[in-house]
C-alpha cells in the first residue's frame, strides 16, 4: 500500500454536534459526516446530553463518512487507525458491571453545582487546589458535577455505596463503549481530558489522593486509568459496526486537539477555538505555569515522554451565543447568517452583550453573572445585537490575552483561530482590532479533528515526528490585520469591562436560581455540610476582625460562635444568617441592592435567627459568601453577632 493511501479516522464529539472525518497523510479530509444531537435543558442553568445518544451519533457519523469514502473508490481497510477528540469536563457515570449510564451526562456549561462550589470553597484546603490540578473551584470542572450527582441522584449514590460506580469524561465513555463496554472493559482517559476533572495532579499526571480526599471520593469509585494522548495499544479497538477492528490510537480533549491541529508545538504558540465556547490555549512547554490572573493550567498534549502544558483562557459562550440568536430569538435560520445580519449596521449602536449564560469564565470567574444586554434604545436593531453577540467573545479573548501576557511576561504576535464562529469574517476582524495583532485563520478549519488524527497517526507511524507535519494545512489561510487604533479598541474594551462589572450579582435569591421550584436546585447541602460551613464562616468572620478590635469585643460575642454550631447540631433551631451594614440594618428590602455598593460598607452585622425554612437555605448560603467577600475586601471594622 502506498503511504498516500493510508488514512486516519477522527471522531470529533463536540458540544453541539458529532463528526467523523477521514483524513489523508497530507492532513486533508477526504470524507466526513456530521450530526447534531439532543441538547437537554431541564431547568434554567442545567444542560445535559444523553450518553447513549452520544455513542449513537458517533456510530452514525462513522457509517456516513465511510459510505461516502467508499463511494469515492477507497476501502475502509485503508483507515489505519482512529483518533478521538471530545468536549471536555462533561461528566458521565455508569455502572461498572453493566456498562449502563446512571444519569444523563452533565455538560460542561451546566451551572447546577453552584451551591456545592460555594460550600467547597469554604472547606480547609480549598485555596490550594488550583496549584495541584490547575483548575479553580467552579461549576465548570467535572468534580463538582459528580458531587451533585452523588447528592441528588439516588441511583448514582447507591452505585457509589455498592462500589460499582464508574466515572468518566466523554473520551473515557466513548472508548469504553466503542470497545464493547464491560466485556472488554477498556477504561482509560487521556491526560488532557483527565486534567479537567480536578482529580489529577498536573505534575505527576496521576490521581492525587489529597484531591480525591478533598472531594470525598477517595477509593470509592472506578476511575479511568490515565494514559498518554497518543498510544498504539491503550485505547483498544472498535468492537463492532462499520469500522469493527479498527484500532483507536489517539485521544485528546478538543481544545488540546485544536492546538495540535494548529501545530502549536513550541512554547509561546497559541490558538483560539471559537466553537460552542471559546478556548485560548498557550503552549508553556514542559513545566506547568500557574496563573495569577484567572487562567487555567492544563495539559496541552502528552505524546509519551514529557507532557506539554498550556495556560488556558476559557470562555463559556461563543458560538452558543450565535445559536441563541438563531434558536431562541429567531434572528436567522442558520448560524452562518449572523455575519450578514451583523454587517447591516455600522457598529454595535451602543449595545454591549455580556453573554454570561453560564456565569463568566476566564479571566473573571463570576458564577453569579447572568446574560445582560446593556445600552438598548429605540434605535437598537437586530443587527446591533448580532454584532454585540460576536463582540462579546472578542472582548473576553482580549481580557484573556491581557491576563496571559501578565502571567507569561510576553505578548503574542499573532493569534491562530478556528472553530465554527471563526467563519465569521466580521468576528475575526473585530478580534484583530481589539487585540491589535493579526489573526490567522487556516483554510481548513477542522483543526480539532486534525489534531486527534495527528495523535493517532503518530502512534501508528503514519507521521514519525512533528517535522513531517510541518506543511500540513499551511496554504490558503486568511490573515486579519488590525484596522483601528489602540485608543479606539481600548475605549471599546473599557465599556465592555464596565458592562461585566454591572452584570455581577444578578443571581441573588433562591427564586432567581430556582424558577422551576424543583427542590433539587436548592442549596443541596446536608445538615452536616451546612453546619460545617456555617461554623467555619462565622468563626473565620470573627477571626477576621482586626486584632485590636477583637480584644475590644466582649466575650459574649466570641462565645456565641460555638453557640451557632450548637444551634445547627440540635437540628431544631436552624439559624438564619444575614449580613448587612449598620446603615441598612432596618431596611431589609434594600439590602441586596445596597450590598453591591461594597465600598460603603463599614459596619457589617451577622444576624442569626432561628426560623430558617427550606426556601431560606439558598439565601443563607449567599449571605455566607458575602462574609467571605467582606473579608477579602478587608473592610471589616466592627462586627456584632446578635440573635433575634
Ligand atoms: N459561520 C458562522 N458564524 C458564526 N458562528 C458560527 C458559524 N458557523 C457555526 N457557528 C457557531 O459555531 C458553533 C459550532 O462550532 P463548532 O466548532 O462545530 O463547535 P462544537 O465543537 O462546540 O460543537 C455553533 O454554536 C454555531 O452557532
Ligand atoms: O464544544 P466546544 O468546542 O466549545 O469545546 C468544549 C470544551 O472542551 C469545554 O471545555
Amino acid at each position: 500500500m502506498q503511504s498516500s493511501e493510508v488514512f486516519v479516522g477522527s471522531i470529533d464529539q463536540g458540544t453541539t454536534s458529532t463528526r467523523f472525518l477521514i483524513i489523508n497523510r497530507d492532513g486533508a479530509p477526504v470524507a466526513s459526516h456530521q450530526v447534531e444531537f439532543g441538547q437537554i435543558y431541564p431547568h434554567p442553568g442545567w444542560h445535559e446530553h444523553d450518553p447513549l445518544e452520544l455513542v449513537e451519533s458517533v456510530e452514525t457519523c462513522i457509517a456516513g463518512a465511510v459510505e461516502f469514502f467508499e463511494s469515492q473508490g477507497f476501502s475502509r481497510t485503508s483507515i489505519a487507525c482512529v483518533g478521538i477528540t471530545n468536549q471536555r469536563e462533561t461528566t458521565i457515570v455508569w455502572d461498572h458491571e453493566t456498562g449502563e449510564p446512571l444519569y444523563n451526562a452533565i455538560v460542561w456549561t451546566d451551572t447546577r453545582s453552584q451551591a456545592i462550589v460555594a460550600e467547597l470553597k469554604s472547606r480547609p484546603g480549598a485555596s490550594k487546589l488550583q496549584s495541584l490540578c490547575g483548575l479553580p473551584l467552579s461549576t465548570y470542572s467535572s468534580a463538582t458535577k459528580l458531587l451533585w450527582m452523588l447528592e441528588h441522584v439516588p441511583r448514582v449514590r447507591e452505585a457509589f455505596e455498592r462500589g460499582t460506580l464508574a466515572f468518566g469524561t466523554v473520551d473515557a465513555w466513548l472508548v469504553y463503549r466503542l470497545n464493547g463496554g464491560p466485556d472488554a472493559n477498556v477504561f482509560v482517559s487521556d491526560s488532557t481530558n483527565a486534567s479537567r476533572t480536578m482529580f489529577v495532579n498536573l505534575e505527576t499526571l496521576r490521581y492525587d489522593d489529597s484531591l480525591l480526599d478533598f472531594f470525598g471520593i477517595k477509593g470509592k469509585l472506578h476511575l479511568p486509568r490515565i494514559v498518554p494522548s497518543s498510544d498504539s495499544s491503550a485505547y483498544g479497538v472498535i468492537a463492532s459496526g462499520t469500522l469493527a477492528r479498527a484500532p483507536i490510537m489517539g485521544c485528546l480533549g478538543d481544545q488540546s486537539a485544536a492546538l495540535v491541529g494548529q501545530k502549536g508545538f513550541s512554547p509561546g504558540m497559541a490558538k483560539n477555538t471559537y466553537g460552542t465556547g471559546c478556548f485560548l490555549l498557550y503552549n508553556v512547554g514542559e513545566k506547568p505555569v500557574f496563573s495569577k490572573h484567572g487562567l487555567l493550567t492544563t495539559v496541552a498534549y502528552h505524546f509519551g515522554g514529557k507532557p506539554v502544558y498550556a495556560l488556558e483562557g476559557s470562555i463559556a459562550v461563543a458560538g452558543s451565543g450565535v445559536k441563541f440568536l438563531q434558536d431562541n430569538l429567531s434572528f436567522f435560520q442558520n448560524s452562518r447568517e449572523v455575519n450578514d445580519l451583523a454587517v447591516t449596521v455600522e457598529d454595535n449602536g451602543g449595545c454591549v452583550f455580556v453573554t454570561a449564560f453560564s456565569g463568566l469564565f476566564a479571566p473573571y470567574w463570576i458564577d453569579d453573572a447572568k446574560g445582560t444586554i446593556f445600552g438598548i434604545t429605540q434605535f437598537t436593531q437586530k443587527g446591533h445585537i448580532a454584532r454585540a453577540t460576536l463582540e462579546a467573545t472578542c472582548f473576553q479573548t482580549k481580557a484573556i490575552l491581557d491576563a496571559m501576557e501578565k502571567d507569561s511576561g510576553s505578548a503574542l504576535t499573532e493569534l491562530a483561530v478556528d472553530g465554527g464562529m471563526s467563519n465569521s469574517d466580521l468576528a475575526m476582524q473585530t478580534q484583530a482590532d481589539l487585540i491589535s495583532i493579526p489573526v490567522y485563520r487556516p483554510k481548513m478549519r477542522e483543526t480539532t479533528a486534525l489534531g486527534a488524527a495527528i495523535a493517532a497517526g503518530l502512534a501508528a507511524g503514519i507521521w514519525r515526528n512533528f517535522a513531517e507535519l510541518r506543511d500540513i494545512n499551511r496554504a490558503g489561510g486568511t490573515v486579519f490585520e488590525p484596522q483601528v487604533t489602540r485608543e479606539e479598541s481600548t475605549a471599546k474594551f473599557e465599556q465592555w469591562e464596565k458592562a461585566v462589572r454591572m452584570s455581577k450579582g444578578w443571581v441573588s435569591s433562591a427564586n432567581d436560581r430556582n424558577q422551576d421550584g424543583d427542590k433539587q436546585v436548592g442549596l443541596g447541602m446536608t445538615t452536616a455540610a451546612t453546619e460545617s460551613l456555617l461554623t467555619s464562616a462565622v468563626k473565620s468572620s470573627v477571626n477576621g476582625i482586626l486584632p485590636e478590635q477583637r480584644e475590644q469585643r466582649d466575650t459574649s460575642t466570641l462565645n456565641s460562635v460555638p453557640l451557632v454550631s450548637e444551634l445547627v447540631t440540635k437540628g431544631n433551631l436552624q439559624p438564619k444568617v444575614s449580613v448587612t451594614t449598620h446603615a441598612m440594618a432596618n431596611k431589609d428590602d434594600d439590602r441586596d441592592r445596597d450590598w453591591d455598593l461594597a465600598s460603603h460598607i463599614k459596619t457589617p452585622f451577622i444576624t442569626v435567627s432561628s426560623d430558617l425554612d427550606e426556601a431560606d437555605e439558598e439565601d443563607l448560603f449567599l449571605e455566607l459568601r458575602k462574609v467571605e467577600i467582606l473579608q477579602k475586601l478587608k473592610r471589616l471594622r466592627k462586627m456584632k453577632l446578635s440573635y433575634y
